[in-house]
């Protein structure tokens, strides 16, 4: 397998050093690569994802990755792709965050399992190590200040200002790069379309600091900026950033995440994303451009992503959601399901465990007034679970309540309130 003809065609290659070398190197030898996360927050979201698939590519393809986890790096803040200088956390916060990008990391990578398994590392171990006056006698004397100042990261920021840290941040990346090629043989880092500079800051170190002992042979690889058709920012929505961590996307929020894909980037997305041939890809793509309007292209790419991120229950709670929202038979979901579905609709918080119907539309806000609630039952604009209700006497029973904990009350075609008793 060609595994950098694959990518290209794929489109996931934004920049390469020596691509000739790059494919030699790869057709001949079992590479080690690797790429670094920074632990900027309790989990990764999915502008994380490419680079992570990246890795599962190349292994998929015989080699071997290392996924390193920025326990150092991440104290210091990487300028890279920002307008102004990050705030710090403390040191607790990192390492908390560091475990949790781990295992997020070993969920979607095969960590310990066969001859090109992959590995986690973690930067704090060697660079907590290192003391200042090495740091400043044996790697700072490879750097020039016009090197340096010349990166984007730094020159994008010397109006704004940068402070020292952030400016030495390519310093300690490229450290990681040595280290990783020292110990481990290491031939490769790729990484998103901003960390170019960091990457090749780390080449550059590898060849000063090995100058006229061996001939040093590694590359560097980015992976590509992901636009969308109407211009808005990937991987945000009005919720904010779509997480990988369950508990902060919903499995049904992720997956209604990608089947809400526009038919311009669908197949783009599933290229980037999926690890289904491009053969099928370009049937989907027939579906897309024949019949748009039943978004099998969208479907599947949910499904793809759901499965990998999470997992195969995951994604058949996801669809019984759509579904069950979609046919408004909500009495088959379980509780599970209803928070994960409703998490964004208002919500009340009934008191009494058996209010009558019409006070509770009041009370919750559906309803207007007392007389707009009987109005609204009487029209049978109201359905409790999904089952219309027209009874103006009507109290919510035991039979109202999925597992005793909610009811949802729908007022007109789609207008969902979520109801929790205690
Ligand atoms: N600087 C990278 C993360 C990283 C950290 C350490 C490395 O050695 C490599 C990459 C980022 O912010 O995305």
């Amino acid at each position: 397998m060609d595994i950098l003809k694959d990518l290209q065609q794929r489109g996931l290659i934004n920049q390469m050093t020596d691509e000739e070398g790059l494919k030699k190197h790869l057709e001949t030898e079992q590479v080690t690569l690797y790429c670094g996360f920074d632990p900027t927050a309790d989990s990764l979201h999915i502008g994380h994802l490419l680079p992570v698939l990246m890795l599962k590519r190349f292994q998929q393809a015989g080699h071997r990755p290392i996924a390193l986890v920025g326990g150092g790096t991440g104290m210091i803040g990487d300028p890279s792709g920002r307008s102004s200088e990050r705030q710090l956390n403390s040191a607790e916060v990192v390492h908390g965050y560091s475990e949790s990008i781990k295992e997020q990391l070993a969920r979607i990578l095969n960590f310990d399992e066969g001859e090109n398994a992959a590995v986690a590392r973690n930067n704090h171990e060697w660079l907590s190590q290192m003391t200042i006056i090495d740091f400043l006698r044996d790697t700072g004397k490879h750097f020039g200040i016009n090197y340096m100042l010349a990166k984007d990261s730094v020159e994008s920021r010397i109006e704004q200002g940068i402070s020292y840290t952030e400016f030495s941040y390519m310093i300690l990346q490229s450290l990681d790069f040595q280290q990783l090629y020292q110990k481990e043989n290491c031939t490769l880092q790729i990484g998103g379309s901003d960390q170019w500079g960091n990457i090749t800051a780390g080449l550059e170190l590898l060849r000063r600091s090995a100058a006229g002992e061996e001939e040093v042979e590694a590359y560097g690889l980015t992976v590509p900026l992901i636009t969308k058709a109407d211009g808005s920012k990937f991987g945000k929505t009005a919720g904010g950033a779509i997480w990988l961590d369950p508990e902060k996307t919903s499995p049904y929020e992720f997956y209604q995440f990608w089947i809400n894909a526009d038919d311009r980037d669908v197949i783009r997305f599933l290229k980037y994303f999926t690890f289904l041939s491009l053969e099928e890809i370009s049937e989907l793509e027939n579906e897309v451009e024949t019949q748009p309007e039943k978004r099998v292209a969208q479907r599947r790419l949910a499904e793809e992503m759901t499965k990998l991120v999470h997992d195969e229950e995951a994604l058949k709670q996801a669809e019984r959601i759509s579904a069950a929202l979609f046919s408004g038979d909500i009495k088959s979901l379980s509780g599970a399901e209803i928070e994960q579905g409703f998490k964004d609709v208002p919500t009340y918080k009934s008191e009494e465990k058996e209010p009558q119907l019409l006070d509770l539309l009041v009370n919750a806000g559906i309803s207007s007034s007392k007389r707009q609630a009987r109005e609204d039952i009487g029209n049978g604009a109201v359905y409790i679970n999904g089952e219309r209700n027209q009874d103006l006497k009507h109290t919510i029973g035991e039979e109202d309540r999925i597992e005793d904990r909610f009811t949802i009350i729908r007022r007109g075609k789609k207008k969902y309130f979520l109801v929790k008793f205690q």
